[in-house]
């Protein structure tokens, strides 16, 4: 049974929801699913702006099917090439032998890469160039790594709708609904939409930012990603919190603790110094155990506070695999600009807090370390109280 939904006049949302898939490109989980969004322009001429994965193409084509009514397609545009939206473009080709790809060089050469048979069939642009369909005039603006080089993301003059490739996408399968206005953003969506641009898109800040810069001096009326609901109200909201993320400026004043516990001790240590700081008025505390919280969450609570506490216990003389793990990933999603406080455990040659300083420091970019560590040597012991203090006093003074 077709699927679809109206977008504005002659505009289809003709995507397809997953959710069966357990792991989004083999790492990130997605408990809620996500939906692969495509659509299709009904002008003097039809065109479809990019495809989806291949787990949902035969949806897709029975949405396609459905909106063309008969009619024949003949533009495929092409925004991002990943194969979660690009994988179905043969299958279109296929259906609809005439069809033309507008895209740029770099995406023909993956779409080559990829072994698509699209050589007769291409319209190659550049940043800048427009296209008319009949009634609709589109530009198309060269977004480079916001995820992939190729990407580039479509602007309909027309009617004032942004076809926005991975940008303001979001983990989570719409099941029937469309918009921003019709979920309850902030409650419901926001985690697994920051959880999707820190891990997706995390890296790629400046890349982000002169997207935005872009889009700024355009009148965008209606955001349609790649994944997730499409944006036609409150677009202020979600394009403030893309730019505080790819700043990596924290949303929030806070504090995220995250440990790395074998015997509990250490746990039992967070969980105190998370203690002494709700008793003093900071709230916003968090706890996460590094070995139980999947590391996608880690950094989207990293990249939504200004603090964040490591504590780890020393393994083998060396910082614990699964906190280890974290940073190298902060590491690599260029996370910067927090303020970290260090707690530090080991039984007989403690290590760990140092080795952690100095991951902090010397691999990473602007990232504060308070010097009150907290060193424990197996366990949290009354004679450590006045250290704990300590450094609950200097998180809460840097926090001014
Ligand atoms: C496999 C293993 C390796 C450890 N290696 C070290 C080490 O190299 N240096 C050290 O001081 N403590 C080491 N420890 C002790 C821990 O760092 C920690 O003090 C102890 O596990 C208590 O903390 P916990 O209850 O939070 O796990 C090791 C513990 C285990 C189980």
């Amino acid at each position: 049974m077709y699927c679809v939904r109206k977008v504005t006049d002659n505009l289809y949302w003709v995507g397809a929801n997953e959710h069966r898939l357990e792991l989004f490109e083999n790492i990130h989980p997605i408990p809620k699913g996500v939906s692969y969004n495509s659509y299709l322009l009904l002008d003097k001429q039809t065109v479809l702006f990019d495809t989806v994965d291949w787990a949902v193409c035969r949806q897709f084509l029975e949405n396609v099917e459905h909106v063309l009514a008969g009619r024949t397609l003949d533009y495929l545009v092409i925004n991002h090439l990943e194969p979660d939206h690009g994988a179905s473009i043969e299958e279109i080709i296929l259906r609809y032998p005439k069809v033309k790809i507008i895209s740029n060089e770099k995406a023909f050469m993956m779409m080559r890469q990829f072994a698509f048979p699209i050589d007769g069939r291409i319209e190659e642009v550049k940043e800048g160039d427009t296209k008319s369909f009949g009634k609709h005039t589109v530009t198309f603006v060269a977004a480079p790594m916001v995820h992939w080089p190729e990407v580039m993301v479509t602007f309909d003059t027309t009617n004032g709708v942004l076809f926005s490739a991975d940008a303001f996408g979001s983990f989570g399968a719409l099941d029937g609904k469309l918009f921003n206005d019709e979920v309850n953003f902030d409650r419901d969506w926001i985690d697994d939409a920051r959880r999707y641009y820190t891990n997706i898109v995390g890296k790629y800040g400046p890349h982000v930012q002169s997207l935005l810069k872009k889009a700024s001096g355009i009148d965008i009326k209606i955001i349609c990603p790649l994944h997730g609901p499409v944006w036609r109200s409150d677009l202020g909201y979600f394009i403030d919190k893309y730019d505080k993320w790819s700043r990596y400026e924290p949303e929030e004043k806070g504090v995220v603790i995250v440990y790395a516990s074998m015997y509990g001790n250490t746990e039992s240590a967070a969980t105190a110094l998370a203690t002494k700081l709700v008793e003093q008025g900071v709230t916003n505390v968090s706890m996460y155990d590094a070995s139980k919280t999947h590391v996608s969450t880690l950094i989207s609570e990293t990249f939504r506070v200004s603090h964040v506490v490591l504590a780890s216990v020393t393994y083998n003389l060396g910082i614990y695999p699964p906190m280890h793990n974290y940073l190298m990933d902060m590491k690599a999603l260029n996370l910067q600009n927090r303020t970290i406080a260090i707690v530090e455990n080991g039984s007989w040659a403690c290590k760990s807090g140092t080795l952690m300083q100095e991951f902090l420091e010397n691999e990473m970019k602007k990232m504060t370390v308070l010097d009150d560590r907290l060193t424990l040597n197996s366990a949290m012991n009354e004679d450590k109280l006045p250290d704990m203090d300590t450094l609950v006093d200097s998180i809460i003074e840097s926090m001014k």
